[in-house]
């Protein structure tokens, strides 16, 4: 089995007056092919978790090994590198680009890794074909349903074959036909292979996930019974 992510005693914490303890010290093992939900209230520290999960910030304490790359020795560049090629984000605003047609706005997540427009147009239309839009390669965002422009942003996500996919509450802005439908495609690709972590406030979303873990007031406890509190492995199941 390869693990992608390994956090060792990760923590963080905000310098302001008074100092936030956000996230407490976690323990956090996911294999390729996990889908872990993590599940809290508002201000539980879910983006804080998700920011240091997606190389957006650092922690305070401890260590994070992501896909055998330890994270903490690297470089801001390194580390922007390590995130553009490895890890895909999901998140609730789908943040598509209004006057780019769906094929258009994945491929531009291509623009620095793969050179040949064509390649990337090419990769584009395999990704949008993945997750059921291969009918609206050419719609801009406008004339698609909060379902479709979601995702495209999958679809955008999954283009340069990540290790992870990252996504925030993905189907915060969604009524409950579409939130099943962008449901069902994540449920496809992790059945292909795909690691996702999705963070959302929302059991109903993370019910679907193989594995959860629950976050309030910064601490993470395992859904697991079998998991000891200090040390949660979100495993997917055998
Ligand atoms: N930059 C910051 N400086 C100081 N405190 C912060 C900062 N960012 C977050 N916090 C605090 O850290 C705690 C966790 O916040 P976080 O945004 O991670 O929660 P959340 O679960 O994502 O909330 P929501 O669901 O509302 O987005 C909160 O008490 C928040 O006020």
């Amino acid at each position: 089995m390869t693990t992608i992510v390994e956090l060792r005693g990760i923590g963080k914490s905000y310098q302001t007056t008074p100092v936030v303890h956000a996230l407490q010290p976690v323990d956090l093992t996911i294999e390729a092919g996990d889908w872990l939900a993590v599940v809290g209230p508002s201000g539980s520290g879910k983006s804080t978790l998700l920011n240091l999960l997606g190389l957006l910030d650092r922690p305070t304490q401890g260590r994070y090994v992501f896909a055998g790359v330890d994270v903490s020795t690297l470089g801001e560049r390194e580390r922007t590198a390590l995130r553009g090629r490895r890890i895909g984000f999901v998140f609730q605003q789908f943040h598509l680009l209004p006057h780019r047609t769906a094929v258009e706005n994945v491929a531009l997540a291509l623009l620095y890794t793969t050179p040949s427009a064509g390649q990337r147009t090419t990769a584009a239309v395999q990704a949008l074909r993945r997750v059921g839009l291969g009918h609206r390669l050419h719609a801009l965002p406008s004339t698609m349903s909060g379902g479709e422009r979601q995702r495209v942003a999958i679809a955008r996500a999954l283009v340069g074959a990540p290790d992870l996919v990252l996504c925030d509450e993905p189907t915060g802005n969604l009524d409950s036909a579409n939130a099943h439908a962008v449901l069902d495609v994540l449920n496809d690709l992790n059945a292909d292979g795909v690691t996702l972590i999705v963070i959302t406030h929302d059991p109903d979303v993370a019910a679907r996930a193989r594995s959860r873990v629950h976050i309030r007031d910064g601490s993470v406890t395992s859904a697991d019974p079998r998991s000891a509190p200090s040390a949660t492995t979100a495993k997917a199941p055998a």
